[in-house]
């Protein structure tokens, strides 16, 4: 495969759920290096889509790639992708590093870089407190830690934002931003505009689930338009063309 393929190549993909089209006909890549943010009103088909990308549901028609494969055909996927979608689902019972440590064999993850991962996501306090008394934003940290477990190239993170005070949105930011520049891949949804206006490189922009707009942020907002309007702008439009 050439340096510059497209980490995720996604080719008219569609969903219908028991008739109804969750998902459109949609074509896009998601290059290497960059932060990709994936937008939408609710019910755009976002998780519909990372969930097909993830093999977690099938295509109705259509191909999602990663490196060029199906995720059920790559040898080694939780080492390559990180992956949280929901804020994560937890045992409530379970400590935080218990939690961690029941996905760290699978994702070849050291005792000790476990460990680096509970400092570096700010849960090395409460690594040893059962997941029911975490607030959301500790949940969302939770789960980013297991999501990079295995040390990934590509995050794929679901509103990974939600519920995180204004450190821990720096925090995720300047993360997002390093494991980016260090040549890996983010792809993030999330309605946050404000936020996701300062973290990423790319848009996708979904809407009754098609693509509206896809490609450099800096494109988008020409003018020096702000991302909520552009969204505002493009959805509105999107819903006159609505049959
Ligand atoms: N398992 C399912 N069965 C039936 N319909 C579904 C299912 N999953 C999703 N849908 C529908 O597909 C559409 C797209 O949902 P999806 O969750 O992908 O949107 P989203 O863009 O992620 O929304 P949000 O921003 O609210 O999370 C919605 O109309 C939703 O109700």
């Amino acid at each position: 495969m050439k340096d510059n393929s497209p980490v995720i190549e996604v080719c008219g993909l569609r969903k219908k759920f028991r008739g109804r089209t969750a998902v459109d006909g949609i074509s896009f890549d998601v290059p290497a290096g960059r932060v990709t943010g994936f937008l939408g009103p609710n019910g755009a088909g976002k998780t519909t889509t990372l969930r097909m990308l993830l093999g977690l549901i099938r295509p109705t028609e259509g191909t999602a790639l990663l490196w060029g494969h199906p995720y059920r055909e790559l040898q080694t996927p939780t080492q390559r992708i990180g992956v949280s979608l929901d804020g994560g689902a937890f045992v409530g019972g379970r400590t935080g590093r218990g939690h961690l440590r029941c996905y760290a064999p699978a994702a070849g993850c050291s005792p000790e870089r476990l460990d680096r991962l509970l400092a570096e996501t700010g849960l090395a306090e409460a690594a040893d407190r059962p997941v029911s008394g975490y607030s959301t934003g500790m949940k969302q940290r939770l789960s980013l830690a297991a999501a990079l477990l295995g040390d990934p190239e590509l995050l794929i993170l679901d509103e990974p934002s939600n519920g995180l005070d204004p450190e821990g949105m720096l925090w995720l930011r300047t993360f997002l931003r390093r494991f980016a520049a260090s040549g890996r891949t983010v792809l993030l949804s999330s309605h946050l505009l404000s936020e996701m206006e300062q973290t990423v490189d790319d848009v996708l922009l979904m809407h009754h689930g098609k693509l509206l707009s896809s490609g450099p942020l800096d494109h988008l907002l020409t003018q020096g338009e702000r991302l909520e309007s552009a969204f505002m702008r493009l959805t509105q439009a999107g819903e006159g063309t609505q049959t």
